[in-house]
């Protein structure tokens, strides 16, 4: 068995010269567009050499899973026939299929509980795409770009220093340090595990056998007596785009975006289009923000979200409700989006950010009887168990709700639902953490949810100009709002609207936990650090009370 340690994909930082995320060397993906792949490859690649002026080597932000738009179907019958007439016992308790948040959970958990687990990705890092292309990037790249609107905005600089537009990858030198350091951590968590990782794309050829290509047509073979599939998910792109043209871009390939542009269009206003807009913006570029529906994030407490639309046109997005694409005619320089309501938009280009597909279509599932849906997604029971019994599924393979934060939680649980902890609860309650330009977090119940229910509820709030820190800090915009039962004070929920709002939203989060104490009363007797941005929840509690009578 090809078998690759995860010490081999370890990045010490101080003598950081191999930590390419590619697959440069490897060429184990057997597609028929694998040559031309390379040479798509190859030009990127050089492309980020001239723009970065990050000297160290960095982790290239190419997403392998451009490569899984892929087949791995053939091949199978071999294996298949040899292990099925082997009486063999399993060489692994369980195999953990992907290593991003979900699978690096799921194989600590199982290993903690004594069983013998391996892992399988197929790139040559640990960390998923929630380290590579999605979570980590797109925050630290977010960081980015609010130290620079910081920085123009400071009178102290801006005489002195002309500010000039940049390309979007070269803001991304802060990213490629923090990936290479979140991959450096968790390496080292799968090695102090003693937890065996290969490198290669896992197909099932029976519920207890797992082939692995690790490298170009070599196939490997392990058996398992189960398995957790937390394979994530990649961005979902509908036949009628072009993502191969320079202006077409969706979450990943955006990382590589080296040119300036003075506007773009965004279509999708879901979590990504939104964290995205505030980006653009904040470097300078006019957006056109196309959303389906007729609020932004409608999921959200509705002043919320008015509070980011309002914010968004202050800060020159566009935002256009209700509307829908028809077709995109790409030119060289431009692009046009026709929408199905007649309207036209010209453009220097365009981010499609309207959701993601589960990575299923690679796995062979028909040969252990299962079926993703649509979306590629796999439904599971509330022990995260697949309709197939010793078969698993955690993270965003299984949709809702598709974050690192939960994906993780989900991966544990799932393992401690297979071990067969009595304790094990599946996720629930998960708060919404939005990383805009200003902040979005929010736990619990929203105003037009406990309206619909009939809950007799009252409204703290705080407006972060107000306070203390947030003046000090140079905090302009931001509210708390606390939601809770005017009889009994119980706190229903908390919607936080602000920089900071996602850490914020956690000593709410606490305090709701705590059954017990979980009322409006323990904000007003609690003594708080001064000045704190934390002291929104003494402000926001006493504005509360001060409305029951
Ligand atoms: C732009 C962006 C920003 C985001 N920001 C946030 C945020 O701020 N907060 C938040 O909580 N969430 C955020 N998310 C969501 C978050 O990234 C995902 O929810 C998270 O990555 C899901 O983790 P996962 O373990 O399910 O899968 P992933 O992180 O997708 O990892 C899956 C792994 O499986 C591997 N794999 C695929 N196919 C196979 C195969 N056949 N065999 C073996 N391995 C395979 C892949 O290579 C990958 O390494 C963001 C996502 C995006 C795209
Ligand atoms: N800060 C954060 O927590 C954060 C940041 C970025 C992304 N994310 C996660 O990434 C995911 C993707 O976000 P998004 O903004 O692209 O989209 P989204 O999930 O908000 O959906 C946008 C639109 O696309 C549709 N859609 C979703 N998947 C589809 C598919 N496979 N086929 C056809 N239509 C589909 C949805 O119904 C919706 O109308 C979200 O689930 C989000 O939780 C989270």
């Amino acid at each position: 068995m090809v078998s690759k340690k995860a010490s081999d994909a370890t990045n010490n930082i101080d003598e950081d010269t191999h930590t390419e995320v590619s697959n440069k060397e490897s060429g184990r993906v057997p597609s028929p567009e694998h040559t031309e792949a390379q040479s798509e490859k190859q030009k990127i690649e050089q492309t980020h050499e001239q723009v970065t002026d990050d000297v160290m080597h960095h982790p290239d932000l190419i997403n392998p899973l451009d490569d899984i738009r892929i087949d791995i179907k053939s091949g199978f019958a071999k294996d298949s026939r040899r292990l099925k007439s082997d009486d063999h016992e399993y060489e692994y308790d369980a195999v953990v299929l992907g290593a991003g948040p979900a699978g690096e959970a799921a194989a600590m958990k199982l290993t903690k509980s004594g069983k013998r687990v391996v892992v399988v990705d197929p790139r040559d890092q640990v960390g998923g795409n929630s380290t590579h292309v999605g979570t980590i990037p797109s925050k630290a790249l977010r960081q980015s770009v609010f130290n620079l609107i910081n920085f123009r905005r400071d009178p102290m600089f801006t005489k002195a220093m002309e500010y000039k537009q940049v390309p979007l990858n070269s803001v991304l030198a802060n990213a490629r340090q923090v990936i290479r350091r979140q991959v450096n951590t968790h390496t080292r968590f799968y090695e102090r595990n003693r937890i065996e990782v290969i490198q290669g794309w896992a197909s099932f050829i029976d519920n207890h056998t797992l082939r692995i290509e690790t490298d170009d047509n070599v196939f490997e073979t392990i058996t398992f007596n189960k398995a957790i599939v937390t394979v994530g998910s990649r961005p979902y792109r509908p036949d009628i785009l072009d993502f191969n043209h320079p202006r077409v871009f969706d979450s990943d390939k955006i990382l590589q975006m080296d040119y300036i542009v003075k506007k773009i269009i965004i279509y999708g206003a879901g979590v990504i289009g939104c964290e995205y807009a505030s980006i653009f913006t904040g470097l300078g570029y006019k957006v056109d923000l196309i959303n389906n529906q007729d609020q932004l994030l409608s999921y959200l407490d509705s002043e919320i979200s008015d509070a980011i639309a309002h914010d968004f046109r202050q800060f020159g997005v566009l935002i256009r409700s209700n509307e829908e694409i028809d077709h995109l005619e790409t030119h060289d320089d431009y692009v046009i989006l026709h929408l199905k309501s007649g309207k036209k938009i010209k453009s220097d280009a365009i981010l499609w950010s309207n959701g993601r597909s589960g990575n299923t279509e690679s796995l062979n599932l028909d040969a252990i009887g299962l079926k993703a849906n649509s979306r590629g997604q796999l439904k599971v029971d509330d022990t995260y168990r697949t309709e197939i019994d010793n078969i698993y599924a955690a993270g965003d393979v299984i949709g809702w709700p598709s974050l690192a934060s939960a994906a993780y939680d989900q991966g544990r649980c799932a393992a401690a639902f297979m071990v067969g902890d009595s304790d094990a609860e599946p996720v629930s309650s998960v708060p919404t953490g939005i990383y805009t330009i200003p902040e979005i977090s929010c736990i619990g119940k929203t105003e037009q949810e406990l309206t619909d229910e009939k809950v007799p509820y009252e409204v703290g709030q705080a407006f972060f100009k107000h306070l203390a820190r947030a003046q000090i800090i140079g905090e302009r915009t931001g509210v708390l709002k606390i939601l809770f039962h005017r009889e009994t004070l119980e706190i229903l929920g908390i919607h936080c609207y602000g920089n900071h709002a996602s850490e914020i939203i956690h000593i709410g989060q606490a305090v709701m936990k705590c059954k017990s104490n979980n009322t409006l009363e323990y904000f007003v007797n609690t003594t708080f650090n001064y000045p704190t941005m934390a002291e929104a929840y003494r402000v926001a509690a006493l504005n509360g009370l001060n409305r029951v009578f």
